[in-house]
């Protein structure tokens, strides 16, 4: 069966068993309030946790292949933007096992060529992220788990990066990746997952997620104008 697919996937911190999809061409966004899976399910999707359920790629169980089969597969970014080691940013993105040149076009289609010898602790949070996005894109992976990949960006950066993900989908990959700006989720992504307490609520095209009923249910919020107001409690 073609695509990322995960099955009947338990973990301590989800509440049910979670069934979730992804085709190639697509970019799928995660939604929901703080503390509601988003992470624990991207991170058991990309096999860095163990549990029930089983996860194919395109028909193959990631627990038959190799770390490097499955690195190959399935890339993973992490929400977090710290990096422990003063490394150099084009060295960062090595850790892909890209080659040179496949690093230096990862890091200028993030717009970060020019840091390529900076280390990346001498770099702004933005910018670090943009670095971590880079080793993602350079490893070239059928499928990407993005958790949170516009945090930290500004608003033009965070078009850039919704624009990189566009294309690494129009060329055959696909995107799971978590956001909090509801916004961006809606304008930009082709399904929307929806989650709450640990399991999901709604999935489907943005419109049909991001209901009314939904974000006040979820979230507690409503729109107001072209942004949100707290309901009352
Ligand atoms: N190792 C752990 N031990 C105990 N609880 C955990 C652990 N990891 C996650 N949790 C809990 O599981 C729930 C889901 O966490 P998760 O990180 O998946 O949420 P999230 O949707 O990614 O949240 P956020 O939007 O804040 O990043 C949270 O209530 C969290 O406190």
């Amino acid at each position: 069966m073609s695509g990322l697919v995960a099955t009947a996937i338990a973990r301590p911190h989800l509440s049910g068993a979670i069934d979730l999809a992804v085709s190639r061409g697509e970019i799928v966004g995660l939604i929901g309030p703080n503390g509601s899976g988003k992470t624990t399910l991207l991170r058991a999707l990309a096999g860095l946790t163990a549990g029930y359920g089983t996860i194919t790629a395109d028909g193959r169980s990631l627990d038959a292949m190799t770390s490097a089969e499955r690195a190959r597969h399935i890339a993973y970014m992490p929400s977090g933007r710290r990096v422990d080691w003063p490394m150099r940013a084009d060295d960062i993105v090595a850790l892909s096992g890209a080659g040179e040149a496949d690093v230096a076009e990862a890091l200028t289609r993030v717009g970060m060529q020019a840091f390529a010898s900076r280390q990346v602790d001498t770099l702004s949070t933005g910018e670090r992220a943009r670095v971590l996005l880079a080793r993602v894109l350079a490893g070239r992976a059928d499928w990407l788990l993005l958790d949170e990949p516009t945090a930290n960006l500004d608003p033009g950066h965070e078009l850039d990066v919704l624009a990189l993900l566009r294309a690494e989908a129009t060329h055959g990959a696909g995107v799971l990746a978590s956001f909090h700006n509801l916004t961006l989720a809606e304008a930009h992504c082709d399904r929307c997952v929806l989650m709450a307490d640990g399991r999901i609520v709604a999935e489907g095209a943005p419109s049909t997620v991001l209901t009314e009923a939904n974000l006040a249910e979820v979230y507690g919020i409503a729109r107001d104008g072209a942004g949100w107001r707290r309901n009352a409690s």
